[in-house]
């Protein structure tokens, strides 16, 4: 299997990393356009394969996308990150061109590779690379979905004093600060509702603190997060080379599913070889319904700032 990372930046390398030292893949291309950066992270990352045991090749390359010919998985992490006081939807004007250019290179090498976004305003970029590849819509997927409902889990976990791997949580919705839904309601702890250890208030403030993961830790380190992106991407990638069929919370194209169309926005979604396989309808509340529309009418409102 050969998987290529765009962006040898903070998630693109993590993103790397985790792949190789996972060895989902026999060869792996870590491309930047900074002249040297992506040689330079592959050459250290292949430095550890004495050291942590792993046979994954992986190779930098500076803006060469005849290296990347016949991926299976493409990763896209190329564009700026926030800054502290910035929301993602700010980083719009700059990626959407990084994003589509990115895509279309990708595709003149790898015509079969499905691909995941991972720059932001994700759900944005996802619903760009959609419209402008034309490729089948099961081989876009955006991470949002994965790394949130990971969020969660840890907040979660932090309340009740428990394993967060003893959770089961989803973040759907937009990857956004005001967009994310964390679905407390249908959370549980070994399949017990958390719902019943933990006050109205203790709930209140684990969905808030999730919705505002990304930028509590963007205002902590000076710029977004990477281990958990990264680690909630490779997660996507081991789903779809080992065709594990695990459902993940992804930004997936809509056509009527949750009675919405025309749209990428986090739902669950069955991950395996040919992408993602099937869309799960949730039996949301009334309450749940109302906030997943508000959030698809917050990601449409970005959506039609593209000019395409
Ligand atoms: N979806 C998510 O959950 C999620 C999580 C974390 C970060 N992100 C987003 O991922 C993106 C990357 O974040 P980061 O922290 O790795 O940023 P970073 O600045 O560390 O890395 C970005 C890299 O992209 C490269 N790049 C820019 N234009 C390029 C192009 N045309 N072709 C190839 N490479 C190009 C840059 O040289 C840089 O190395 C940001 O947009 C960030 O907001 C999304
Ligand atoms: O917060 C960000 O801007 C990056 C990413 O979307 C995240 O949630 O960590």
């Amino acid at each position: 299997m050969k998987v290529t990372v765009v962006g040898a930046g903070a998630v693109g390398a993590t993103c790397t990393d985790n792949i190789a030292r996972k060895e989902l893949a026999e060869e792996l291309i870590l491309l930047d356009i900074k002249e040297g950066f992506a040689e330079g992270k592959a050459i250290d990352m292949m430095q550890t394969s004495a050291l942590l045991g792993f046979d994954t090749k992986i190779k930098g390359v500076t803006n060469d996308y005849a290296s990347t010919a016949d991926s299976n998985v493409v990763v896209i992490t190329s564009g700026l990150p926030r800054k502290p006081g910035m929301t993602r939807e700010e980083l719009i004007g700059t990626n959407a061109g990084i994003v589509k250019g990115v895509v279309e290179n990708i595709l003149k090498y790898s015509p079969e590779a499905v691909i995941i976004i991972v720059s932001n305003p994700m759900d944005t970029m996802t619903y760009l690379s959609l419209k402008t590849s034309g490729i089948p819509k099961n081989r876009i997927i955006g991470m949002g979905g994965a790394l949130d409902s990971s969020r969660f889990k840890y907040y979660l976990s932090q309340e009740l004093g428990c394993s967060p791997a003893d959770l089961n949580a989803m973040v759907i919705g937009g990857h956004g600060d005001t967009t994310m839904i964390p679905l407390i309601n249908h959370a549980t702890w070994n399949s017990i509702p958390v719902t019943q250890f933990l006050s109205k208030e203790q709930q209140d403030n684990i969905v808030a603190a999730t919705m505002v993961g990304g930028a509590t830790l963007t205002k902590l380190v000076g710029t977004s997060a990477w281990y958990a992106p990264g680690a909630g991407t490779a997660s996507m990638v081991e789903s779809i080379l080992r065709d594990e069929k695990k459902l993940i919370p992804c930004s997936v194209a809509l056509d009527g599913e949750y009675g919405l169309t025309d749209i990428a926005i986090g739902v669950p979604v069955i991950i395996g070889k040919n992408g993602w396989e099937k869309i799960i309808e949730l039996q949301l509340s009334d309450e749940e319904t109302a906030t997943f529309n508000k959030s698809a009418e917050a990601v449409r409102a970005m959506n039609s700032v593209l000019t395409f």
